[in-house]
């Protein structure tokens, strides 16, 4: 998972424009925990959700999922991310419940270290799009 990390920090830090080291100096996905997620078969699929939309507040989170689905994004909200300035969204996502099953995945979710505590975390400058410049 760590391999993984700066593989992730390396590309996101690229598909930003930034240096590639950029977010792992920034230390905002440092480090890492696991959830063992488990879902058992839903009889009544229609009448509930699994999981109800939400946004994850990690920096990343990867899933590792089987082959049962349920897994939903949705692209209209305009969630705010600060840490990209908006270049990568929290998306909203919520999970179906479902007859088949169980559903079994592993959630890693990377986080600041907890050791930075408090530390603030704002837009990347090089990222901020100053509008007074480009309104000429
Ligand atoms: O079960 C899933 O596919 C996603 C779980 C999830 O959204 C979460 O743990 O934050
Ligand atoms: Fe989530």
């Amino acid at each position: 998972m760590i391999e993984l990390r700066e593989t992730m920090a390396e590309l996101l830090s690229e598909a930003l424009g930034l240096s590639s080291n950029y977010v792992s100096h920034v230390e905002c996905m440092k480090s890492e925990s696991l959830a063992c997620l488990y879902y058992p078969v839903c009889p009544e699929p229609e009448l509930t959700f699994s999981t109800s939309a939400h946004s994850d507040t990690t920096f990343l989170t990867l899933l590792l999922q089987d082959s049962i689905g349920g897994l939903q994004i949705n692209h209209q909200n305009q969630w705010a991310d600060i840490i990209s300035n908006d270049k990568f969204k929290s998306v909203e996502h919520r999970v179906l419940a479902q007859p088949v099953g169980p559903r079994i995945l592993v959630a890693c979710f990377y986080c600041p270290s907890s050791r930075s505590g408090s530390k603030p975390f704002g837009p990347i400058e090089e990222l901020i799009f100053d509008r007074r410049a480009n309104s000429i």
